[in-house]
């Protein structure tokens, strides 16, 4: 049986491990970098991204962190997470933060404004209906949350969001990071996948809908390791997404 692990560092890493006992998946927490060589993919939960990044180096993970990106496991970033795996941030904190890098993209850590300006959406996620069943929505829980401004040829995008006068109204009108640097922008990009590396800008582990998490495990299976029938089973007595509304959950 795989094992994925969640960054336990600070963030929602609770939420992750929930997420994953609910389709049936061992879930462990790591904190330090010898904790990698025994799981099979890693999920860096949403938090803090500065914060994260301070704990992250006074535990020695960047290095361990990086050597598992590059091996070629399945590594998923949510909201702070994503910040972590991007290969250039914009909007940081005075003085920048380590990034772990991989993911061939700009992000912007703070794009929709502050914690009050905090959001929730549907998403269209044709892609990963597609894949995953379901509807072809997803609910999109936004704190405080990064957007991805660009994107490299080999970037799949998996989820955008319009630009409307209202997040750019979050906008500090010192932020020159979105307005000269990148352009215009009418939409940006909140979820991607680029080989083993998913990023998702939102948070999938605060509500009911479990497909991302079984999109992930999916990723790992490519070398055969693990049958996705408990995650599918979750979804089968509601192939249409039709029953309960999917609220956030914080279990
Ligand atoms: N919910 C989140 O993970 C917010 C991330 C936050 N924008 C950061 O800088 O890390």
């Amino acid at each position: 049986m795989t094992t994925v692990g969640v960054l336990a560092l600070q963030g929602s890493f609770n939420e992750h491990m929930a997420a994953l006992r609910k389709i049936g998946v061992k879930g462990v927490e790591v904190r330090k970098p010898e904790q990698l060589e025994s799981v099979d993919s890693l999920i860096i939960p949403g938090g803090e991204s500065t914060t994260m990044a301070k704990l992250a180096h006074y535990h020695n993970l960047f290095p361990a962190l990086r050597e598992f990106v590059n091996s070629g496991k399945p590594v998923w970033g949510t909201c702070a997470g994503l910040i972590f795996l991007a290969n250039k941030a914009v909007g940081l904190k005075t003085g920048g933060q380590e990034l772990v890098g991989g993911l061939n993209c700009t992000v912007h850590r703070n794009f929709f404004g502050s914690q009050l300006q905090s959001f929730e959406t549907e998403l269209s996620v044709p892609k990963l209906a597609k894949q995953e069943g379901g509807p072809d929505a997803c609910r999109g829980v936004f704190i405080r949350a990064p957007a991805i401004l660009e994107v490299g040829p080999d970037v799949e995008i998996l989820a955008d969001y319009p630009v409307t006068s209202d997040n750019l109204a979050s906008m500090a009108p010192s932020d020159e990071d979105k307005e000269n640097e990148m352009g215009p922008l009418d939409r940006v990009i909140v979820a991607v996948r680029q080989g083993n590396l998913l990023g998702t800008a939102f948070h999938p582990e605060l509500t009911a809908d479990t497909r991302w998490h079984s999109l992930f495990l999916r990723m790992g299976e490519v070398k055969g390791e693990r049958s996705l029938q408990c995650a599918s089973a979750s979804n089968s007595d509601d192939p249409e997404g039709k029953g309960a509304p999917d609220l956030p959950i914080f279990e």
